[in-house]
């Protein structure tokens, strides 16, 4: 089976648990409390910081000119999207702000994930970020009622043409090097691919509830 669909089927649990997030629910609705997006958004650009350049980093590891561009890619638009969240929800009373505990554990994972792993293991546990976020642009838009939402604009970029592109690519390029694969070596690919999903539970959830340190 092609290692893409195996390891969808994998996560199946965790993404239904993400669609029944009332983080979720309530940006499909439009009635997700302005603090909550806000927190959501400016962790988010804290992860994407980061997400970027895992992203070069794996591109520098790669072989194939073809799999180089695709991820240098990936990684230039990723820094634009984060440069394009400061630069809106970002000021001077929040210079100062912090990663929250999962999205220091979210990053923090990526990046041992590239130090230490191989290659194909850091490549899968960066899929979910792609994948998961286009079936839930997908799924808001389509379980959308029409009318006013002011997250909109976050729901056309994840559910938008250019999006699913990437996404379709990045699939194809991991399913490329999973063939290279011995089986084992699939299997913890997908183990990554499904410690990385939960962790986008993780950081919605974090969101909802404004996560802060215990201590
Ligand atoms: C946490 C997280 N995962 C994935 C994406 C999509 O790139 C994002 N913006 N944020």
């Amino acid at each position: 089976m092609i290692w893409s669909k195996e390891t969808w089927q994998q996560i199946e649990p965790v993404y239904q648990e993400i669609i029944a997030l009332p983080f979720i629910h309530e940006l499909k609705e439009g009635i997700l409390p302005k603090e909550k997006f806000l927190f959501y958004i400016q962790q988010d650009a804290l992860y994407l910081a980061e997400f970027g350049k895992v992203l070069s980093g794996i591109a520098g590891k790669l072989s194939s000119f073809e799999h180089i561009q695709a991820f240098l890619g990936f990684s230039k638009d990723t820094i634009i999207v984060e440069k394009a969240l400061h630069e809106t929800f970002l000021n001077e009373s929040t210079l100062e702000l912090k990663p929250s505990p999962t999205c220091l554990l979210y990053t923090n994972f990526m990046h041992a994930q590239l130090a230490t792993q191989a290659l194909p293991v850091a490549m899968a546990s960066v899929l979910p970020c792609f994948w998961i976020y286009k079936e839930v642009g997908d799924y808001i838009t389509e379980h959308q009622i029409p009318g006013d939402n002011p997250y909109q604009d976050w729901i056309d970029t994840y559910s938008g043409e250019e999006f699913a592109e990437a996404v379709k690519k990045a699939i194809a390029i991991c399913d490329e090097i999973a063939e290279t694969c011995t089986e084992t070596q699939r299997a913890t690919m997908t183990e990554a691919f499904v410690m990385a999903s939960r962790m986008e539970w993780m950081f919605w959830d974090s969101a909802y509830r404004q996560e802060k340190w215990p201590v």
